[in-house]
Order: C-alpha cells, then structure tokens, then sequence
C-alpha cells in the first residue's frame, strides 16, 4: 500500500538526511523505524505526508505519487494519513471532544468545520474512541489541562477518526515515563491491528519497539542499513544501525524478561514493569 524509492532529501544549509531510501509496506504491516539522532527517521515519515518536501525519489500510496499531488489532492490524501507526534499538535484551548472532532475536517464542508458542526455519527465515533482510549471522564476539558499520556491518547483518537489507512508516528513515547510510554505503544500498535492499518512509527526505544511490532527499520546516515524481524536485533544488527557499544547488558537483560516470563506464563507485570524501567533507561538514545 506504500512503497518509498529512491528517496533523498537535502536540508538547505546541505544536510543529507536521507540518501536513496527505499521501503515497502504493506496493508496492516505496521513497522518502527529505529536508529541514532539525526540518522533521518523523523525525515522519512514527514516526506511521506509532505510536511517535509523530499528532494528526489517517489512515495507511491496507493496508486498515487504523493509528491506529484497538486495541493487539492495532497489535502485529500492526507485524510487517509493519520499523523500522531511527540508534541501533540493539539489545540490547547480546545476541549478534548473538539479536537478529537478536529480530526473529521478533512470530511465536512467548509461551513459545518467553520461552525464546528459535526455530523452525529463523528461525535458518536469521537465518543467511542475516547471511552476505549480511557478519556470518557476527560471529554470536556481544555486539552491544555491534560497529563502527556493524555493528551497523546487525544491525538491518537484524532488520528484514528480520520478512518486513515495509513499512521505516521513520530516519536510517540519521547516525553511520557516508562509505563506511560508502555501504555501508548500498546494502544498505537492494538488499535491499529484491529483496524488493519499499516503503521510507520519512529522511536527511540528499542525495547518498545521490539516488544510491540513486527518489523523493524534500522536508519543510520540516511540509509536503512536494517529491515527485520525482533529477533534478529542482536549485538551484530544493533551494532550495524547504532554503532560499536556494549549491546550484550540489552541483550542479557532481554533474555532474563523473557526467561521470567515464561517461567510466571507471562503475567507478572510487576517484574516485567521493573526491568523495562531499568532498560528503558539504559537504552532510550
Ligand atoms: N529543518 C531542517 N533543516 C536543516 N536540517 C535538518 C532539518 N531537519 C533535520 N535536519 C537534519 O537532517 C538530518 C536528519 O534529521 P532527522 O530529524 O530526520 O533525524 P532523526 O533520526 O529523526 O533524529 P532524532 O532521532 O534526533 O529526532 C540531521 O542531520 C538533521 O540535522
């Protein structure tokens, strides 16, 4: 459904951030893009929506070259993209029902988004999302009142009402603690299966990302250098997307995660909780 060639972006100042990337991903496939600062992961995902215009290569999303969309079509296009970032992007004065709703302007003419008018079965769908988010008791507060974890459920609901086929998410987990961050990822990434989207989600976390999703993309320089599965991240590949290191302490604790949970059949978050926190903060950056 999404197939990236050949993709290069030079900054103005002359910064290469991406040099000749090519990716395809498939309907529901949903994938994190993991790598050092400034390796272009933030690049990529922003070229796809256009946010940031790519200096050469193609990005076809179904069918249709987005950098050949004219401004009509790319705004169209864009409905199929849900954008979910680190810093929110919510309108702070707004309520959380509104700027959920904000994710159906795309969908309403001009003169219902200007009065804010939105057909019953948005706000029906708003509702449902929020209950399932856990902001049902949260639904008409200033979203300049909310924690980060809820505030990034809010964008997550103002993505998913947009009914996209595509999520682009940059940095969800950045500023929120360890469960926090936990808590995203997993609705992110459940939401997403359950409706059967693909999924390109930047993140910093490793462990996160190799808890949660299928494939990961290892970025260095501009390039992918790694396109795997979880279990091929060892001491090698992380060393390949991140540089020389001592990965055997990541690798060490992982297999004592799993051995517990095998051991406890999985349910012993307490634990499980305790050594994500110690390697969330090993290796985060
Ligand atoms: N607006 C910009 N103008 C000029 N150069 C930029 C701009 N945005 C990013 N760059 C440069 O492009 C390269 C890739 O940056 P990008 O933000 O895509 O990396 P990243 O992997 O997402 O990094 P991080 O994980 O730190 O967010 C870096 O060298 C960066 O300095």
């Amino acid at each position: 459904m999404l197939k990236i060639s050949n993709l290069h972006k030079e900054y103005p100042g002359g910064d290469l951030a991406l040099r000749g990337v090519n990716l395809e991903l498939k309907k529901g496939e949903i994938t994190a893009v993991i790598g050092p600062s400034g390796a272009g992961k933030s690049t990529l995902i922003r070229c796809v929506n256009r946010l940031v215009e790519a200096t050469e290569g193609e990005i076809i999303l179904q069918d249709q070259d987005i950098n050949k969309l004219n401004k009509k079509e790319l705004k169209n296009k864009r409905r199929k993209m849900g954008m979910i970032f680190q810093e929110y992007a919510l309108v702070e004065r707004l309520t959380v029902m509104e700027n959920v709703l904000s994710g159906r302007l795309g969908y309403v003419s001009f003169w219902r988004a200007w009065l804010r008018k939105f057909p019953q079965k948005d706000i029906n769908q708003a509702y449902q999302l929020l209950e399932r988010l856990g902001l049902q008791e949260h639904i008409n507060k200033r979203s300049d009142h909310l924690s980060g974890g809820q505030r990034q459920r809010v964008g997550i609901a103002r993505a998913l009402i947009q009914d996209p086929d595509l999520l682009l998410v940059d940095e969800p987990t950045a500023s929120l603690d360890p469960k926090t961050a936990r808590q995203i990822m997993r609705l992110i990434t459940e939401m997403a299966k359950e409706r059967n989207l693909a999924a390109l989600i930047n993140i910093h976390d490793v462990l996160l990302a190799r808890e949660y999703v299928s494939r990961i993309i290892g970025m260095r320089n501009g390039e992918i250098v790694f396109d795997g599965s979880p279990l091929e991240l060892n001491k090698d590949t992380l060393t390949t997307i991140y540089g020389e290191e001592d990965w055997d302490n990541l690798n060490k604790e992982n297999n004592i995660k799993e051995n517990n949970t095998s051991l406890k059949g999985g349910n012993d978050f307490a634990d499980r909780e305790q050594s994500e926190i110690q390697l969330a903060a090993s290796a985060s950056n």
